[in-house]
């Protein structure tokens, strides 16, 4: 595997699990998906074998900026999902703009620079992980529209539309 990140799948039962514990314990619960911006450009520009070069460097500054609790990865081409469990929202954003920096500030092969844009998002109690997955993604498009390099926690969808 390009990154050694756990798969969609994998992630999926994880998620899963930690959401039926989030129901049953009321813990603190979050989930942050990023997207790298403009990536095309990327591939278009320096070639595919550049773009995987971004996608491992990029895998490895995630896993340093986890704790071992936390849950990473790697969801499709240029996309990616944390979950963090005992996280609230507050501190989930925290994390996300940590990591924001981090890759604004990291010297990626060939590229140089490189943002990210990312939606964070707490799980509510009793909440579906249809619902959750469904918020992520509105929070990372949100980001992505408000003009990239930015966390977004959504508020498009109000709780009562997401069931
Ligand atoms: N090198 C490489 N590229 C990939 C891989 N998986 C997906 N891609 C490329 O990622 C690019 C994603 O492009 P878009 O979805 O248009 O997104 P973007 O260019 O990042 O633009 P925004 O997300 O809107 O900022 C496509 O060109 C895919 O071919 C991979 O494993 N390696």
């Amino acid at each position: 595997m390009l990154t050694g990140l756990v798969n969609r799948s994998q992630f999926d039962a994880v998620l899963k699990s930690e959401v039926s514990r989030q129901h049953r314990y009321a813990r603190p619960l979050s989930l942050i998906m990023l997207d790298l911006d403009f990536f095309k450009q990327i591939n278009d520009s320096h070639g595919h074998d550049v773009g995987d070069q971004v996608l491992v460097a990029l895998a490895g500054l995630l896993k340093r900026n986890l704790r071992k609790a936390d849950c990473c990865a790697r969801w499709g081409g240029e996309e990616f999902m944390l979950l963090a469990p005992e996280t609230s929202l507050e501190q989930a954003v925290r994390l996300a703009e940590k990591i924001r920096g981090a890759i604004k500030h990291t010297d990626f092969p060939i590229q140089g620079s490189v943002t990210a844009s990312f939606g964070v998002v707490e799980v509510h109690s009793q909440e579906s992980v249809k619902s959750v997955m469904k918020r992520v993604d509105n929070a990372l498009y949100l980001a992505k529209e408000k003009g990239r390099d930015r966390v977004s926690t959504g508020g498009l969808l109000t709780p009562a539309k997401q069931a």
